[in-house]
């Protein structure tokens, strides 16, 4: 590694996505390939997330990437007046297209028309739809792979229901998702909470999300959302039911219908991203087991000139062993390269835990194994091998997460006036604040903090807030606070 993580941080993190192989740089600006190292944690967090919402009977879609935009529908189209970040398709060939075509950048659009076709009565309520796909944001501020690039994977989840206690319920189901996705399988601390009126999502009646803080840079970074978007988007696309079992309706002519209310949500490869810049270290990746795509790896030391097939054996009946019980084992028998450089290979791979096998630990009947987070190396025997390594495993997940958790904790600084509010920022605080939660006082502390680092700005009013006593006033306007919230720069 050419550079520190605590000296030059945006450097060391493209090393490491890159010396990890989890991504290649792409000629396209902002556009990376993912390589298996990154598919196959997208896969693990996939294989879980969708097993959850299955059980809550979301129903798999796939929606064309291509949007038509009508713009004469211009005032039903949700895409703020056609947002710069907008890519659109123009032409075929040599010859242009009609009218252009807009490529996905999240698809209230391209659903709720046929939301509305398919929903007649409160007999097709609940409906449940979720698609994995890629969109593309054509931002122009400075990508930083899988954290932020003009296309992402990510799920996206569009709910429909009857009534808003519905909506409400399932919001918070699928915010405790996103929390387990992060803190249980990524090990990154990570904070519920609401969205201020600015930093919502601006179609929607209220944004809940789950807000991770990068030690390193002081910043904020939103890890996942779900939104309730009320009756608001049935009303822009005239989504309708009749509820027969509405008493309203029956005096009312029968065709009175009611306006559904919706949820949307979803997260990211950003995941992987600040999975990556939270746990790795001056030699490259640091997996959390539960995400890694090899927890153990196998490597036989063999003696200079022995016959390397006894010791070559023993190594794959260890990997075939760990299969066998469900852990995620390979073998690095290649000759071409050497001890020194493999051991320095699969750390920087961020691999949990290295088992290093020579002739003598075969005659010992022991298994040297080096943990990857704290390099503590333990001789087990290879008779209890499958339970130790799990207990290992476990042990490497949940100090992960703790340490993760103290160092996030560190940062948090509780302020009440704007001296102290500005202090804090400069020390690359995740700042917990009073506030009067008027927008206006929200755009004037970005407007007053502004800079080239970016502004402050509410990252979420956490659900778990701490003691407001009466009288307490707003750290920037002095009126009478109304919530504790989160602040900081962000990605
Ligand atoms: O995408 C959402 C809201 C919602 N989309 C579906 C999943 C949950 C949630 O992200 C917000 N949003 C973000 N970014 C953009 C748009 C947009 O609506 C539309 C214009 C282009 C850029
Ligand atoms: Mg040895």
């Amino acid at each position: 590694m050419a550079f520190k993580k605590d000296d030059n941080f945006g450097e060391w993190y493209s090393e490491v996505v890159v010396n990890s192989e989890i991504i290649e740089y792409h000629d396209i600006s902002g556009c990376y390939i993912l390589r298996p190292w990154a598919m196959e944690i997208w896969e693990l967090l996939k294989e879980f997330f969708d097993a959850e919402i299955k059980k809550l009977k979301l129903k798999s879609y796939y929606f064309p990437l291509f949007v038509t935009v009508n713009v004469v529908q211009k005032k039903k189209d949700h895409f703020e007046d056609f947002a710069p970040e907008v890519a659109w398709v123009t032409k075929t060939g040599n010859s242009e297209l009609e009218a252009p075509i807009a490529i996905r950048p999240t698809s209230e659009t391209a659903m709720y028309p046929y939301f509305a076709k398919w929903i007649r009565s409160h007999r097709n309520l609940p409906l449940r739809c979720n698609q994995w796909c890629s969109v593309v944001r054509w931002e122009c501020s400075n990508p930083i792979p899988l954290i932020r690039s003009r296309e992402f994977l990510w799920q996206e989840g569009h709910t429909v229901f009857a009534t808003k206690e519905e909506s409400d319920e399932e919001v918070l189901r699928i915010l405790e998702l996103y929390r387990r996705i992060y803190e249980e399988f990524l090990a990154v601390p990570v904070s519920k909470g609401r969205k201020s009126e600015m930093e919502k999502f601006a179609g929607g009646l209220y944004t809940a999300s789950v807000e991770a803080f990068i030690p390193n840079t002081g910043r904020g970074i939103q890890a996942a959302t779900s939104n309730c978007l009320g009756q608001n988007f049935a009303k822009k696309f005239e989504i309708f039911f009749e509820d027969e079992n509405d008493p309203a309706q029956k005096k009312k002519e029968k065709n009175k219908r009611s306006l559904v209310c919706q949820n949307s949500w979803a997260y990211t490869t950003r995941s992987i991203g600040v999975m990556v810049m939270t746990h790795g270290d001056d030699k490259g990746l640091v997996l959390p087991p539960r995400v890694a795509p090899i927890q153990v790896i196998v490597i036989p030391d063999p003696l200079e000139d022995a016959d390397t097939t006894a010791i070559n054996e023993a190594c794959e009946t260890i990997v075939c062993t760990l299969n066998q019980a469900g852990i995620r084992a390979d073998l690095d028998t290649r000759e071409n390269y050497s001890l020194e450089w493999k051991y320095s290979h699969w750390e920087m791979k961020g691999v949990p835990l290295r088992i290093e096998i020579d002739l003598k630990d075969l005659a010992n009947k022991q298994v040297p194994v080096v943990r990857r987070d704290n390099g503590a190396k333990v001789d087990i025997l290879s008779t209890d091998l499958v339970e130790h390594v799990k207990v290992l495993l476990d042990g490497i997940q949940d100090s992960l997460f703790q340490t993760a958790k103290q160092k996030r904790d560190a940062c948090i600084e509780v302020v009440y006036t704007w001296d102290e509010f500005t202090a804090a920022l400069n020390d690359k605080k995740l700042i917990l604040a009073p506030w009067c939660d008027e927008e206006e006082v929200e755009k004037d502390v970005r407007a007053r903090t502004e800079g080239n680092l970016g502004s402050a700005k509410t990252l979420c009013a956490p659900f778990d807030q701490p003691d407001l006593p009466e009288g307490t006033v707003c750290f920037a306007s002095g009126k009478p606070a109304k919530t504790w919230s989160f602040w900081g720069r962000s990605y």
